[in-house]
């Protein structure tokens, strides 16, 4: 017994012995060193081997014996008599050709024994040998139609079994079988150079479809900068009309006298409309640095989204990097193109629009003279001297401009005001005194024949042609008939009012067209809301291009208050979901933002897509606050103060400026104001903060008040049939498949808040829990109880209070509740709620 354990015993010690050996280094190197010799010495023979194999063939037919003994036996092979054996009997008698993946073989074995790390050793052997054989048969089956000497490219091998196979399953069952192990071979054993090949196919057809598209792009611009060239000269000579003619001095100074104060009055009146119309504008361009009042807006917009918590930082930005990182490696190279969707959309031809005549609107010289000379009698008589007037012909409005004698005090013109009108017999004087920056006086003579501001002469204006803003809106001409035109973006939301039938609806109409004549659907939607139901009907065919609207709407336009009610809502979600994106995004506004995903540098696997800007146009909104009040003020308010910096601007049109529907909340976030004539000085005051409004003529006289300065516009007149011509014409091209689709919104007594459980004492998980129930879609009290790790009891809690607050179903019995919320953005909204309501 003894005895036979100790055998076992020294069995392994011997074993261990020899394996402890081969372990030995220097002899791996030693072995190692000798296989890869050897394989040089059998790629040398093998060469050797087709240059004098011929000659060798009957020396090494002798006897094994003889040719090893026999020194006088001399062969031609470089590896002489073994080597000339070893080819022999591998290329013709085994592999054939295939045989020199043996000396590949021997190399990396060689290597690998020295203990150089190779990378899948076991696999290259297998597939080395499975190559040789499959080498060998494809040689074989080609040499069994051509003779080849005194090689076997196939060897014996390769010859043998192929004409076994041929007799099996004749010469295409051989083929076939060839191909398809071959393919076998190369799925398996060259996965990665597998892999790239197909890549490489596929990236060349991909490349092939780009650059057929860039054509295809480039072809189309081309037509369009074409198309362009054959209108710019109608614009050109738009414009060449718009020289001072109008302006025409009618007493007292001398030549020099007045055209020194022409010059002057002319660069201060252009810093003026400048400011007002365009803001900054450089060669054209309207590209801002943000000035401070922006930057505290977008700071108030965006601290209101929720500041990320200061630990989570870091973690984040390093995650957005990666991400960045990700997003450029696998994002196409070009840049994204919002418009690609609808790429053959034609932008509105302005023929579609009437022109006006406006010969029988000239202001008369006798018509000049006599309210010249009324002014300076009327005047004269209240003892004032002027030492200047001069006359700026509007569309429908002249302008006197005076210079009081020196020692007249202004506010003592200014209370003559309703005496000179009286003077005057016409409506509508107004006195602007002093004209801010100029130091004369102002006084605004209704024209007595006035002049039909065409829509199509302000659209084809170069100043709107050539407008590089947001949103780009022509409404009018000034009183010294300049284009009026503003970037409803900057202001960023509008005020209209005005009593009825004095223009307000042509107004909405001409910001409207302006818009529809500069923006690609991709890049703007209205929601449009009318409950007079009729006045903005005639957009409902361009629903697909360019209108908004909630999911389970049927109607684009809404006409129907309860439905105000969830779109603004909706439109509330839509602005919170777009601040996440753009914090997502680190960038700060729409613009930034749609900068970046226009570059590919937001990945819309991770939500991000090209934000359209939203224009939402209220067309009567005293009926809307007298019927939901607060219900639709807290929206509205919401959406005034933080929507600008998420491309969502408001356009509120309405009848009865009174305080009770423009309210102080209203009010204070709606900076820009748009004022048609209003029936008194109160409304007037309502609507601007200034009497002016009630003094205005009608049919589209208007004052705009922004950042406390006023301009006198002519509206544009736009009638129906050229707003249907308009929207006819977009509506008669392809669309997207239905129109711009808000986020769900669901009231709180729709979603039924369950009452019975306290929402005011909710557990701290139960927000954490509401997401996770969102996300994977699950209302299971163990699926809450597994994650959180908590007891049974505790879960259950928590997935009542998720009933209560809407976000699952009932309890089902041994079923999952249904989870009642479709995405996070929804859930976001109901959480807010409820966090506000408990
Ligand atoms: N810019 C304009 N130029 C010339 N005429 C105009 C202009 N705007 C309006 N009008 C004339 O005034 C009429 C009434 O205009 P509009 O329908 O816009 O008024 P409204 O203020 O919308 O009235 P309501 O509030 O009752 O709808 C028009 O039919 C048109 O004849």
């Amino acid at each position: 017994m003894i005895t036979r354990i100790n055998s076992k015993k020294n069995e392994k010690t011997r074993g261990s012995l020899s394996l402890g050996f081969l372990r030995d280094p220097r002899t791996r190197v030693v072995v190692g060193l000798i296989f890869m010799l050897f394989s040089v010495y059998l790629f040398v023979s093998l060469a050797g081997f087709f240059f004098t194999g011929g000659m060798d063939q009957s020396l090494i037919d002798k006897e094994t014996r003889e040719l090893v003994t026999n020194p006088d036996i001399v062969v031609g092979n470089p590896g002489r008599k073994l080597g000339a054996y070893l080819s022999d009997l591998l290329v013709n008698r085994w592999f054939g050709v295939s045989s020199f993946i043996f000396c590949y073989l021997l190399f990396i074995i060689g290597l690998g024994i020295m203990g150089r790390p190779l990378k899948s050793l076991g696999k290259k052997i297998i597939l080395s040998f499975v190559l040789v054989i499959w080498i060998s048969l494809l040689l074989g089956y080609i040499f069994n139609f051509v003779p080849s000497g005194y090689v076997f490219p196939g060897g014996a091998h390769g010859y043998f079994v192929c004409f076994w196979l041929n007799s099996f399953i004749g010469e295409i069952g051989t083929l076939f079988l060839l191909l398809v192990s071959f393919a076998v071979i190369l799925f398996f054993g060259f996965e990665n150079a597998f892999n790239k090949c197909v890549t490489m196919v596929k990236a060349y057809f991909a490349r092939k479809a780009q650059r057929k598209e860039e054509r295809r792009m480039a072809r189309e611009a081309a037509a369009a900068q074409r198309e362009m060239k054959t209108e710019q000269p109608e614009n050109e000579t738009e414009d060449t009309n718009l020289s001072p003619e109008n302006e025409i001095i009618t007493e007292a100074p001398t030549e020099d006298e007045f055209y020194s104060y022409v010059t002057e009055k002319e660069s201060i009146e252009e810093d003026d409309t400048e400011e007002i119309t365009s803001l900054v504008t450089v060669n054209n361009q309207v590209e801002l640095p943000l000035n401070d009042e922006d930057r505290e807006d977008i700071r108030q917009d965006t601290e209101t989204i929720t500041p990320p918590a200061t630990d989570d930082i870091e973690l984040t930005v390093m995650a957005d990097k990666l991400e960045e990182q990700l997003t450029k490696n696998l994002m196409p190279d070009t840049e994204y193109d919002p418009t690609l969707d609808l790429s053959n959309y034609q932008y509105p031809p302005l023929d579609l629009l009437e022109e006006y005549a406006s010969n029988a609107s000239k202001v008369t010289a006798e018509e000049l003279e006599e309210n010249k000379n009324t002014i300076v009698e009327t005047l004269r008589q209240y003892k004032i001297e002027i030492t200047k007037i001069k006359a700026t012909i509007g569309p429908t409005v002249t302008l006197y401009e005076i210079v009081p004698a020196p020692g007249i005090k202004i506010s003592k013109i200014k209370n003559l005001e309703d005496d000179i009108a009286l003077s005057l017999a016409a409506l509508g004087i107004r006195i602007i005194a002093p004209i801010p920056g100029a130091g004369t006086i102002g006084i605004e003579v209704p024209n007595q024949k006035p002049e039909i501001v065409s829509m199509r002469g302000v659209i084809a204006s170069k100043k709107f042609q050539e407008s590089k803003y947001a949103l780009p809106v022509a409404l009018g001409r000034t009183i010294s008939n300049e284009p009026y035109t503003f970037d409803l973006a900057k202001m960023p939301h509008l005020l209209v009012a005005g009593a009825t039938g004095q223009g307000k609806s042509v107004g909405l109409n001409a910001i409207i067209t302006s818009l529809l004549y500069k923006k690609h659907p991709s890049q703007l939607k209205f929601v449009m809301v009318d409950p007079k139901k009729v006045e903005l009907s005639i957009y409902s065919v361009i629903e697909k291009h360019f209108l908004a609207k909630l999911p389970d709407a049927e109607e684009a336009i809404i006409t129907d208050n309860d439905k105000v009610v969830a779109t603004l809502n909706s439109l509330c979600i839509e602005m919170d979901s777009r601040y996440d994106l753009l914090k997502l995004a680190h960038v700060r506004n729409i613009k930034e933002y749609n900068e970046k995903f226009v570059k590919r540098q937001l990945n819309p696997n991770n939500g991000h897509r090209y934000l359209p800007y939203i224009v939402v146009v209220v067309d009567e909104f005293a009926d809307l606050i007298m019927t939901a009040g607060k219900e639709v003020e807290q929206p509205i308010a919401r959406i005034a103060q933080l929507a600008r910096a998420v491309g969502i601007h408001m356009i509120i049109a309405t009848q009865r400026p009174s305080t009770n529907i423009i309210t102080g909340v209203i009010k204070a976030n709606f900076p820009a104001r748009v004022a048609f004539k209003v029936a008194s000085m109160i409304d007037s005051r309502t609507i601007l903060d200034s009497p002016g409004a009630n003094q205005l003529i009608g049919r589209g006289d208007m004052l705009i008040s922004k950042d406390s300065e006023m301009v006198r516009v002519q509206c544009a007149f736009v009638d129906t049939p050229e707003v249907d011509a308009v929207t006819k014409f977009i509506a008669d091209q392809q669309g997207y498949p239905e129109a711009y689709m808000l986020p769900e919104y669901v009231s709180d007594t729709e979603n039924g808040i369950n009452s019975d459980v306290d929402l005011g004492m909710k557990d701290p998980l139960f927000e954490e829990a509401a997401r996770l129930v969102v996300n994977t879609q699950q209302g299971s009290t163990s699926s809450i109880q597994r994650r959180f790790s908590i007891g049974y009891n505790r879960a259950g809690r928590i997935i009542d209070q998720l009933e209560a607050a809407g976000i699952v179903g009932p309890f089902e019995g041994s079923k999952a509740r249904q989870v009642l919320i479709p995405d996070e953005y929804s859930l976001e909204h109901i959480l807010k709620t409820v966090q506000e309501q408990f």
